[in-house]
């Protein structure tokens, strides 16, 4: 049976391809052109949709200076996703495009125009990934001193959702009339206010644009308890980090039971997960493209806690590298601390826990392409995954070496379909 794919854009709108010795050959990073190639490239190979990554801070957590992350162009700098889209929307027909924007600084009438109107412009092909932005960073970008508590922000993100689809539904079916003959262009008595007045907003409304026939596809992340009964009640599709069938099977398990909690079919949540599939030629490419990936150098070690550091707002250059790394709490991305503590056994010291992290292949899945496509149909088969999303750079190179070896060895394997039936993201998430 095939199973979804798409392409998650993990360095979003930013620098692509810093470290490969091809980097900035005959092409810019900053410029639309990469993307629509990459894109066209997603298409052809009848991926269901990209997702582009987002956020708003310099990242300064680790040692307290931007120094590393300035140095290794890791989350900054980052154009800004939605003035990409129309540019992706124009180079494809079918492929979903699915930017990234934060319930927490945008108001919800703003989102909801925007994505209508991009919605018009992708004749359903939009999608929007809702995240809640954990990082302080980003919330003294918005006027605060640091960002609000965890599960407050998804109380916030429940309320914004509600009202962002509100919105799209203060026009009835059939509000616009275009009678020329009648001189009426839309049916007042078909546009309503929606008067909310909650907790964190109030809006009137109505929209003051036509909402889109069909609503954008809601795509969300959260990995918590909190961020999962989030997405139970609203999104379309999750996106997820695991890498074994059980982890996987644990974590869709988990959503599907939240889908339920919230009077929802669990079938109408499709889960994806992340993975980073590496092929190589043959057996001893494999081995050593693993030595490399294990070896714990400073710069592989400044990588790692640069990562965390920024994901957690906690600097983890405070914590000793050979001591037993305490057990601490984070307002920020909590899913993704609970990962990284666990990639190792509990007492371990912080340079196990990273030793362990490069040694274990994690997301990556290295191998020849029969043996990544062998391992992607396990997966799919022992969790009942609905998909995979690769991750990587849109590097011209890195999309060509990834796709040109998988497409054939996936289609071989089944897994993939071979043409996207559906013009629109629902149409071809429903589709398998
Ligand atoms: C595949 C994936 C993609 C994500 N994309 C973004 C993103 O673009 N921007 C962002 O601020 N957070 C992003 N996140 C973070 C999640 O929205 C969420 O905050 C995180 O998984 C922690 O879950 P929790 O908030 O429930 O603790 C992503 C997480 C995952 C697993």
């Amino acid at each position: 049976m095939t199973v979804h794919f798409g392409w998650f854009l993990g360095a979003g709108f930013g620098v692509q391809g810093w470290g490969d010795p091809t980097y900035g050959v005959g092409y810019d990073w900053t410029q639309p052109a990469i993307y629509q190639d990459a894109v066209r490239a997603f298409e052809g190979a009848a991926f269901d949709l990209l997702v582009i990554e987002d956020g708003v801070a310099v990242p300064d957590t680790y040692r307290g200076t931007a120094e590393v992350n300035l140095a290794a162009a890791r989350f900054v700098p980052k154009h800004d996703p939605l003035p990409l889209v129309p540019y992706l929307l124009g180079a494809t027909s079918r492929i979903g495009i699915v930017p990234t924007l934060s319930a927490s600084f945008w108001e919800p009438y703003t989102a909801a125009r925007l994505l209508a109107t991009l919605q018009h412009f992708a004749h359903g092909r939009l999608g929007f990934n809702v995240v809640t932005s954990g990082s302080d960073l980003a919330a003294q970008n918005y006027g605060l001193d640091k960002q609000v508590e965890h599960d407050l922000r998804y109380d916030r993100a429940d309320e914004w959702v509600d009202v962002v689809r509100a919105l799209w539904r203060s026009w009835e079916p059939g509000a616009v009339l275009e009678d020329t003959v009648g001189g009426v262009y839309a049916d007042f008595r078909k546009v309503h206010t929606i008067d909310h007045e909650g907790r964190f907003f109030r809006v009137r409304g109505p929209l003051n644009t036509l909402p889109p026939e069909e609503e954008p596809v809601m795509v969300q992340a959260g990995a918590s308890g909190r961020g999962q009964a989030f997405a139970g009640r609203h999104s379309d599709v999750v996106l997820a980090l695991a890498s074994t069938p059980e982890r996987m099977k644990a974590h869709r398990d988990q959503v599907r039971q939240a889908a339920a909690d919230a009077g929802r079919a669990p079938d109408s949540i499709t889960v994806l997960f992340v993975v980073n599939p590496i092929p190589t030629a043959n057996a001893e490419e494999t081995a050593s493209v693993r030595a490399a990936r294990a070896e714990l150098t400073q710069a592989a070690i400044d990588e790692q806690l640069q990562s965390i550091s920024y994901l957690t707002n906690v600097d983890f250059a405070r914590f000793d590298l050979d001591a037993p790394l305490p057990s601490f709490e984070t307002n920020s991305n909590r899913g993704t601390l609970e990962n990284f503590v666990k990639s190792a056994p509990a007492g371990s010291t912080l340079r196990e826990v990273l030793a362990a992290r490069a040694k274990a292949d994690g997301l990556a899945i290295v191998g020849t392409p029969t043996e990544v496509a062998d391992r992607l149909g396990e997966l799919a088969e022992g969790s009942g995954a609905d998909g995979f999303l690769f991750t990587g750079q849109v590097h011209p190179a890195h999309v060509h070496r990834t796709l040109d070896p998988l497409v054939p060895a996936l289609r071989d394997a089944g897994l993939l379909k071979r043409e996207l039936t559906s013009t629109t993201l629902r149409g071809n998430l429903a589709a398998r």
